[in-house]
C-alpha cells in the first residue's frame, strides 16, 4: 500500500495538535485529497455490503477534548464489521485480564488473510491473534455471560459505551452475512477442533456475526477511537469503558496486526494503530491525543479501504500523529505550510 503521501510534510508527533480551526481545516483537506482517488471495489461476499454507495465518504477527528472535527459523509451508517474485534477484544481484556486472552488469543500477525483457515492449521491450531476471523471468533467465545444472548447483550452495550450511545443492529447485513458466512462457521469448528473454542460454535458465530452487523458512522468510530487514545474514557460521556492498561494492549495489537497483512505497510505509512472492516471503515487512533474514524466502501486487495487509508494518512503525516516521527530536529519534520 502506497498511499501516495511523498508530497505532503510530516508534522513533528511531539506535542499538542494545531489549533481547533487548523484541524478543521486539515480536515476537509485531507477529505478533499483523498477523495480524488476512486479506485478500489465494494466489498461482494457478503451480498449486503454490495449495495453500499461506493462513493460515500465520511471522515472524522475526535480529540480526547472532544473536540470534534468532520467532513463529508460523517454520520452516514455502515455496518461496523471487523472494526467490531477491536473493541470487543478490549472489553474481553478488561473483563478476563489480559495474560489469560493473551495466552490463548495471541498477540502475532499470521501474514495471511482475515478470514484464512491455513492460517489456524499452520499454527497448530492457535488463533494468532484477536484482529483475524479466527482470533475474534475465539475472543467473541470468552464474552461474559454464558448464553448467546446475555454475551450478545455484553458485546451491543460495551461497543454503545465506547461509542458513547446506544448501537443499533442493522438487521439486513446481519441475514445476509448469517446466510454466507459458512467459512466463519467453519473456522469456528476447526478452532473446537483444537481445544481453542470450549462452547458450543455455532452460537458464537452469531454473536460475532451480529456484532459485525452493528451500525455506525465516521463520527462514531472516531468517538470509539478517542475512547482508546483517551486511557478508556469515553470523551464525550466521561464514562469509563476499558482501563488504560487494557488500551495500552490492545493499541499494540493493533499496531501489528489491525491491517491483516498490510499491517506493516500501514504502520509504515501511518504510524499508528488502527482497525478495519470491511464495510469501509476505518478506526485510527493517536494515543493521548485523538481518534480517526473514516469511511468509503471501495476497498483495496486485502478489504482495507482505499480512501480512508489516504485519509488517514494525510491526516497522521499533517496533524503530527505518526508515534515514529517524534525528532523535533530531523529536518524532514516540517511544519506543513
Ligand atoms: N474484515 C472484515 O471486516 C470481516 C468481517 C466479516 N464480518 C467477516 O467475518 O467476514
Amino acid at each position: 500500500m502506497d498511499v501516495g503521501l511523498d508530497h505532503v510534510g510530516q508534522r513533528a508527533a511531539t506535542g499538542a495538535l494545531p489549533p481547533w480551526q487548523r484541524v478543521d481545516e486539515l480536515v476537509l483537506e485531507a477529505y478533499a485529497w483523498a477523495r480524488q482517488d476512486a479506485s478500489g471495489a465494494v466489498a461482494d461476499y457478503i451480498p449486503a455490503l454490495a449495495q453500499a454507495d461506493p462513493d460515500a465518504f465520511g471522515l472524522c477527528v475526535v480529540e480526547v477534548d472532544g473536540g470534534t472535527h468532520t467532513a463529508g459523509d460523517a454520520d452516514a451508517g455502515f455496518s461496523i464489521q471487523s472494526i467490531s474485534k477491536a473493541f470487543v477484544y478490549a472489553l474481553v481484556c478488561d473483563e478476563l485480564g489480559h495474560a489469560a486472552v493473551r495466552e490463548r488469543i495471541g498477540v502475532n500477525n499470521t501474514g495471511l488473510a482475515f478470514n484464512s483457515v491455513v492460517a489456524v492449521e499452520l499454527n497448530g491450531g492457535h488463533p494468532m491473534n484477536p484482529m483475524v476471523n479466527a482470533g475474534a471468533l475465539a475472543t467473541t467465545a470468552l464474552v461474559p455471560g454464558g448464553a448467546p444472548d446475555e454475551q450478545w447483550a455484553y458485546v451491543q452495550d460495551g461497543l454503545s459505551r465506547f461509542a458513547g450511545r446506544p448501537l443499533a443492529l442493522d438487521d439486513e447485513v446481519y441475514a445476509s452475512e448469517s446466510a454466507t458466512n459458512q467459512r466463519n462457521q467453519a473456522i469456528a469448528r476447526l478452532l473446537e477442533s483444537y481445544g481453542r473454542i470450549e462452547v458450543d460454535p455455532l452460537p458464537v458465530v452469531d454473536v460475532y456475526t451480529r456484532q459485525c452487523s452493528l451500525v455506525v458512522t465516521a463520527r462514531d468510530v472516531a468517538v470509539m477511537g478517542a475512547t482508546l487514545a483517551d486511557g478508556g474514557v469515553n470523551p464525550l460521556t466521561g464514562e469509563r469503558v476499558v482501563s488504560a492498561e487494557v488500551c495500552r494492549d490492545t493499541l499494540a495489537v493493533l499496531a501489528s496486526t489491525g491491517l491483516y497483512e498490510r499491517s506493516g505497510e500501514w504502520l509504515f505509512e501511518i504510524g499508528l494503530p488502527g482497525k478495519s472492516g470491511v464495510a469501509g471503515g476505518i478506526v485510527t487512533v493517536a494515543p493521548g491525543k485523538a481518534g480517526i474514524g473514516a469511511f468509503a466502501p471501495r476497498l483495496d486487495p486485502a478489504g482495507n479501504s482505499v480512501r480512508a487509508q489516504r485519509a488517514t494518512g494525510y491526516l497522521s503525516r499533517v496533524l503530527g500523529l505518526n508515534v515514529f516521527a517524534s525528532s523535533v530536529h530531523d529536518p524532514a519534520s516540517r511544519e506543513p505550510q
